[in-house]
């Protein structure tokens, strides 16, 4: 061990600053709680830089361009192409030029004590640190240890793809330049959100996925960003199977099992992210049921066999998403303070001040791609599982609000009902800016607003939102 620089002791420990480290940190502080906050990277973590704030930035001015482009009159003063420049600059000033001395003022600001550095547990209630300046110090917390680590890329094992450079979704949201041609694999919500940026941004993109491009969605929502990526040029090829990648001076060259292969200057992978649980010391833990790769977390985000470790965010690996790990950490912060206050005994009720209930219920997610996805709930086949009978209802948007919006404006919506509580537990908005749409379907989920009392719920005219009025109407209201 090298030179330990400084030994303290808080009532709790955050490791990782990402946005729900920095959330739960918050919430231990207003509860009362001193709270050291740890992070090795950028205090913001990955949604600030590499993530959600530089992707969405990419994809704007794209979503922007097309909009104009589909209404007649302002179609004929588009006159050119995106500016990739001002694009990439923009997307610059959304991250702030890779700089957290805002996010460490916020910090400050809140009270939450900071400490770069990387973390781990080195036995009940401590962590060892070890700095940028090589030295190492130690914590100890008096009531709770959070594990707010976030995420990692996982990347596939194709053949040569070890050997080779490649962009994950961090270089391909921080890029500084807009390759001639990009090849993507994975047909998520990151590999598509970005495979279509890139196109509009001027690459020549293939998108090359091993099923259905965004398989989890519902077909005719599918179908319709299928129809936005091809038109916007990514030659997307489903089903593909690969046999090898290789890199040489003419590009990177990616073999399917067809025979067939494409060069490009880049290669994007984006196959899915999984919780970053390693080298934290949770071996030495002894944690009933933990495999090295996901813990068992109650509803207040305890993990299981422990009294003082939490997991909240990407950590959790229950939802991947920077508004759910939030939510979970305003919870779980919470809990935790009143825990020490004597206020809760531990054991959180459905849907009550300490409980992630929406997590499994409730959860609201956008595929920002043009047209876009929104979903909220259970889809279909989950509710199924749970034992729902569900109702199923669904249209193409064609209301008078989406005929104004833009010019054959091409959408579609789904709800799924429980039809022994006629209330809404899923929906689905497919189109044109429909992520807007989606909290008002959220409100009702967890509001769980009975069909007959949604029939008072007038959309005003001339809205998109005059779909749930059809909506409504075709399951016979
Ligand atoms: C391309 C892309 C686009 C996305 N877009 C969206 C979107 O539009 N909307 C959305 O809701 N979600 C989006 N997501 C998901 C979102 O980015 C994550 O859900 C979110 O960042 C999770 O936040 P977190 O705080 O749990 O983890 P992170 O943001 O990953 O933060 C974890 C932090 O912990 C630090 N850390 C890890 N280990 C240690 C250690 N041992 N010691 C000290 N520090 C440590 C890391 O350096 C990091 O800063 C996107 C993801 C990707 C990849
Ligand atoms: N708009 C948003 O909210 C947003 C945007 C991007 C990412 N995210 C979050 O980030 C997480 C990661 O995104 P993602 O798109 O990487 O993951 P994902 O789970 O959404 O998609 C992974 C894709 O990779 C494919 N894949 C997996 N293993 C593969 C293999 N061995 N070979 C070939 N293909 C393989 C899958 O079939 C799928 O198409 C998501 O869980 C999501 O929650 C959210």
């Amino acid at each position: 061990m090298t030179e330990v620089r400084s030994e303290q002791t808080f009532d709790a420990i955050v490791i990782g600053a990402g946005a729900v480290g920095e959330n739960v940190a918050d919430r231990l502080v207003k509860g009362g709680l001193s709270t050291l906050l740890i992070e090795a990277e950028l205090v913001g973590g990955e949604c600030s830089y590499w993530a959600c704030m530089p992707s969405k930035a990419l994809i704007r001015p794209g979503v922007a361009l097309n909009a104009a482009r589909n209404l007649a009159g302002s179609r004929e003063a588009v006159t050119g192409r995106l500016d990739s420049g001002q694009v990439l600059r923009r997307r610059d000033s959304f991250t702030s030029n890779w700089d957290d001395s805002g996010q460490v003022k916020w910090v400050e600001n809140a009270k939450i004590s900071l400490l770069r550095g990387k973390a781990w547990l080195i036995g009940e209630r401590t962590v060892e640190i070890s700095a940028p300046d090589a030295g190492t110090h130690l914590a100890h917390a008096r009531h709770a240890i959070v594990l707010a680590t976030g995420s990692n890329p996982t990347v596939p094992s194709i053949p040569g793809l070890a050997e080779i450079e490649f962009w994950g979704t961090r270089e391909a949201t921080s890029s500084p330049r807009v390759p001639r041609s990009l090849t993507v694999i994975g047909g998520g919500v990151a590999g598509t959100e970005l495979a279509q940026a890139y196109a509009r941004l001027g690459s020549q993109v293939t998108q090359l996925v091993r099923g259905n491009v965004l398989g989890k969605m519902p077909a005719p929502a599918r179908d319709l960003v299928t129809a936005g990526l091809r038109k916007d040029g990514v030659d997307l090829r489903e089903k593909v199977a690969f046999s090898r990648i290789s890199r040489d001076p003419e590009g990177v060259r990616v073999e399917l099992e067809d025979g067939s292969s494409i060069t490009s200057d880049e290669l994007l992978v984006a196959t899915g992210r999984a919780a970053a649980l390693a080298e934290l010391g949770l071996e030495t833990l002894e944690l009933p049921g933990f495999n090295g790769k996901q813990l068992e977390t109650d509803q207040s985000g305890k993990v299981t066999g422990s009294d003082w470790l939490y997991a909240v965010g990407d950590a959790a690996g229950k939802v991947l998403l920077t508004h759910q790990g939030k939510y979970e950490a305003r919870i779980t912060g919470d809990a935790i303070a009143a825990k020490v206050k004597g206020s809760f005994d531990g054991v959180a009720a459905p849907w009550s001040k300490f409980a992630q209930t929406a997590d499994h219920y409730a959860v609201p997610s956008v595929v920002f791609t043009d047209p876009e996805i929104a979903t909220v709930g259970r889809s279909i086949e989950e509710a199924e599982a749970d034992g729902v009978v569900v109702v199923e209802v669904s249209l193409p948007i064609a209301v008078a609000g989406s005929s104004l919006y833009a010019d054959d404006y091409q959408g579609w919506a789904q709800l799924a009902i429980d039809g022994d509580r006629n209330v809404i537990i899923g929906a689905t908005f497919a189109g044109p800016d429909v992520a807007e749409l989606l909290h008002s379907a959220t409100i009702a989920i967890v509001g769980e607003v009975t069909l007959d009392r949604l029939w008072h719920a007038v959309p005003a005219y001339p809205t998109v939102s005059e779909v749930w009025l059809r909506l409504l109407e075709k399951l016979g209201l």
